[in-house]
């Protein structure tokens, strides 16, 4: 990670800063809250407090703001949330393509760049939260929050 060029935008910038990464937290959680196999973690539905610690993470993941480290418990306190959740398969799977389809509903920017850098990390995020989140599981439980980056696919600047 931090592989990126300088003088790139990041990820956070170039999808519109918080406020549009807390539309996308919001519309991928409206959705979850309609999910056959995502609803029932969230039986009261999915409340304020979550909303903003997830868009907390995922600012300081696409390389805003550090709240989530600095005020909420860094990664040490996300991955507590995940344990003995036991996700299946199918259940990481949905997790994944909902978060695609609530970058749409939000209106976030439609490049394949910026859009293949997001998937990339929600595909490297659920894999790893499915893995933390079986019985048993002895995974790294402290590391930085990760900053992700573009990756191979930078804006293009023709
Ligand atoms: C990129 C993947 C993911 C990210 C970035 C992520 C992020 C987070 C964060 C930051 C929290 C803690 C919020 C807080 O501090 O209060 C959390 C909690 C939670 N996550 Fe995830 N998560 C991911 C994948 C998943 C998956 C695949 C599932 C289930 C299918 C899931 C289900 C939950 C649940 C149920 C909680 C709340 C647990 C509780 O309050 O006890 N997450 N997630």
């Amino acid at each position: 990670m931090g592989v990126d060029e300088p003088g790139l935008p990041t990820l956070h910038a170039w999808a519109g800063g918080d406020a549009a990464v807390r539309a996308l937290i919001d519309a991928f959680y409206d959705r979850v809250e309609g999910d056959a196999l995502l609803a029932g973690f969230f039986p009261s539905g999915v409340d304020e407090r979550h909303r903003a610690h997830v868009a907390a993470w995922w600012c300081e993941v696409l390389g805003g703001a550090t709240s989530y480290t600095d005020d909420l418990g860094g990664y040490p306190a996300m991955f507590d949330h995940h344990r003995g959740l036991a996700i299946t398969p199918e259940q990481r799977h949905r997790f994944a393509a909902t978060m695609s389809l609530a970058a749409d509903d939000a209106g976030l920017p439609d490049d394949p760049e910026f859009r293949a850098a997001i998937v990339g990390y929600v595909e490297w995020g659920t894999r790893l939260a499915q893995q933390n989140s079986q019985p048993g599981a002895t995974p790294v439980e402290d590391a930085p929050v990760p900053r992700w980056g573009w990756g191979v696919a930078p804006p293009w600047r023709g």
